[in-house]
């Protein structure tokens, strides 16, 4: 199972962001071509491991949480909201400040409310600075984060994110860059 997945991830090239080594596949963004086989096969896997019947929306990180929560709400038909990167100044909207580990700028949370059960889904973690900033927020809200999906989780990010935030991150691949190549392994 998720073989197309790992070898996908397997062959990303691998470029410089600074000193970063940045991956680049369609599930982290969306080139070279995504597959529906691909979505459908994430989509399944969150289903199995999830208990979503009590989430109200699912809740994702601009840009590439989006294809993957479109995907998840179409088959669940949970709705989704976005936390975008502009700020809109509607009623409500809170500033969250997401650090990675070759960008830094405000999120912009809104149409979350106190006592929603959520699930936050985004495509990778690696330094845990996006999930642990918005996670946070959204636990101060007092919105209740039933779990953290990112379907890759590279280096440590997975455990950074659960200690900082005490909430389970179900990652389906882990990846670490060795020499300038992706080094792949399947958690299911
Ligand atoms: O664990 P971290 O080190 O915080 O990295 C993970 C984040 O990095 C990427 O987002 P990015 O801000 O690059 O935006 P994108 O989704 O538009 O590519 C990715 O989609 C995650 O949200
Ligand atoms: N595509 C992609 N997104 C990331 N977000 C944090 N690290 C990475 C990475 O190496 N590749």
């Amino acid at each position: 199972m998720f073989e197309k997945i790992k070898e996908s991830l397997e062959s990303s090239p691998v470029v410089k962001k600074g000193e970063y080594d940045y991956f680049v596949n369609p599930i982290t963004d969306g080139i070279p071509l995504m597959y529906p086989d691909v979505l459908e096969e994430i989509v399944a896997f969150i289903k199995e491991k999830v208990n979503l019947n009590n989430v109200d929306k699912i809740v994702c990180v601009e840009a590439m949480g989006i294809h993957l929560s479109t995907a998840l709400s179409l088959d669940t038909r949970i709705p989704f909201v976005v936390i975008r990167k502009r700020k809109y100044g509607l009623p409500g909207e809170i500033a969250v400040f997401q650090e990675t580990g070759y960008s830094k700028q405000n999120l912009y949370i809104n149409y979350l409310n106190p006592g929603d059960k959520v699930i936050v889904v985004d495509d990778v973690v690696s330094t845990g600075g996006t999930l642990t900033a918005v996670v946070n927020a959204l636990k101060s809200m007092d919105i209740e984060v039933e779990v953290i999906v990112a379907i890759v989780e590279k280096y440590d990010g997975k455990e950074i994110v659960e200690n900082e935030t005490n909430i389970k991150v179900l990652t389906l691949a882990k990846l670490d860059i060795i020499n300038g190549k992706p080094i792949v392994e399947i958690l299911d």
